[in-house]
């Protein structure tokens, strides 16, 4: 008996495999090609082949894996962010200090690598959500941590100082590349200000969105210092004007959200902070539903073709896919397509 065309097999359906079948022996499933091509072909020649080497091909031929929990240390909670599930594979950061409007202290710099490599780790996350709480995105460093201890070092002459103080800077700047090097895309809802190392934390982010009463500060000249954990490297291969970055970076000026969105900071800008932040989920839920391999493929490459030649970048990307075109994402994904599925309805194991 021949099921309703490319459906989901009723005997793989927990495998999660889907291609055209018909019934065999004894209820047993037989893939056969629908309309024929590649990724058909790719799926009939592992119902075809061996057990055996089927899973040395493939991998063995297991229910889809479910949400292994989340890591241990996201768990356990933070002093100064507040991590949620809003779906099964989006997770939800909030900068979580109110009352002093999100500045980061101590605390924040260090747990800021701690979630993240967390949820680099956790394979059941697709996507991540920034948002602040309370009245605006972030204050920016701790002004009152920084006078005291955030940048104090020990050191018995200038260069022990200097050196330790260089030790301190990469920490710093750590606490946003961790953002880069998290594998799973993460978008960024901003509203009200967004100050001095906000801007440098919404630059090592995916996708940048706002609210209409948004504004943008690179204020770290009026406190005496170049910035130095992510704004003056990141801000100019996000915005196309080299000119309009330097003028923000030496004076300080506040940017206002349309105007940040002509420059290219932001995609898109939303009447509130309500609808800023249920956009960014739902661009989450849009990429978590897609093939974790193709969305983290996605990220690795267009990172490194930031800051590669064309050459280098399709080089890499060539060595990339050699590895990646054979997941059975591809085949899955290329057959709901092929059935105008919704990826919603398609699943794909964790990665
Ligand atoms: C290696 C170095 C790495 C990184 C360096 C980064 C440099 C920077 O980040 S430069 C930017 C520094 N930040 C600022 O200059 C912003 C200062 N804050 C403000 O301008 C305002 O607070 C505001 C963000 C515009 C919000 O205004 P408002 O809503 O009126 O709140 P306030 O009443 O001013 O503040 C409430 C509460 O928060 C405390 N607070 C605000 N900002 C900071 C801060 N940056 N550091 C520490 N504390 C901050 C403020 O003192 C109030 O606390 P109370 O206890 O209630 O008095």
């Amino acid at each position: 008996m021949w099921g309703g065309g490319w459906e989901v097999c009723p005997t793989c359906a927990a495998r999660g495999r889907r291609s055209r079948y018909r019934e065999g022996r004894g209820g047993a499933c037989r893939h056969v090609t629908g309309r024929g091509g590649l990724m058909a072909a790719l799926g009939l020649l592992r119902a075809a082949l061996p057990p055996r080497l089927s899973s040395v091909l493939w991998g063995p031929h297991r229910p889809m894996a479910t949400a292994t929990g989340a890591p241990e240390r996201l768990r356990r909670g933070f002093e100064t962010l507040q991590v949620r599930q809003e779906q099964e594979h989006v997770l939800h950061v909030q900068l979580h200090r109110p009352d002093k409007r999100n500045a980061m202290n101590g605390a924040f710099w260090r747990e800021m690598v701690e979630c993240f490599q967390a949820i680099a780790q956790d394979s059941s996350c697709r996507a991540v959500v920034i948002s602040g709480a309370g009245a605006v995105f972030s204050a920016g460093i701790d002004l009152v941590e920084m006078g005291s201890e955030l940048l104090m070092v020990e050191g018995d002459d200038p260069a022990r100082k200097a050196w330790n103080l260089r030790r301190k800077i990469c920490a710093f700047q750590e606490s946003f590349s961790v953002l880069e090097k998290c594998p799973k895309p993460v978008i960024v809802a901003v509203h009200g200000a967004c100050i001095g190392a906000g801007v440098d934390l919404i630059c090592a982010c995916d996708i940048r969105y706002c609210s209409q009463d948004a504004w943008f500060q690179v204020k770290e000249v009026d406190i005496g210092l170049a910035a130095d954990v992510g704004t003056l490297q990141r801000l100019p291969k996000i915005v196309g004007s080299q000119s309009l970055v330097n003028e923000l970076a030496f004076t300080a000026r506040k940017m206002m959200a349309p105007e940040a969105q002509s420059c290219g900071l932001v995609s898109r800008v939303f009447p509130d902070k309500g609808s800023v932040v249920q956009a960014a989920i739902a661009v989450a839920e849009a990429i978590a539903a897609r093939s974790p391999v193709a969305v983290q493929g996605t990220k690795e490459n267009l990172l490194y073709a930031r800051d590669h030649s064309v050459p280098e970048s399709l080089r890499y990307m060539a060595t990339w896919n050699m590895g990646m075109l054979q997941s059975q994402d591809v085949v899955t994904a290329a057959q709901a397509a092929m059935n105008r599925k919704d990826l919603k309805d398609v699943p794909f194991s964790n990665l």
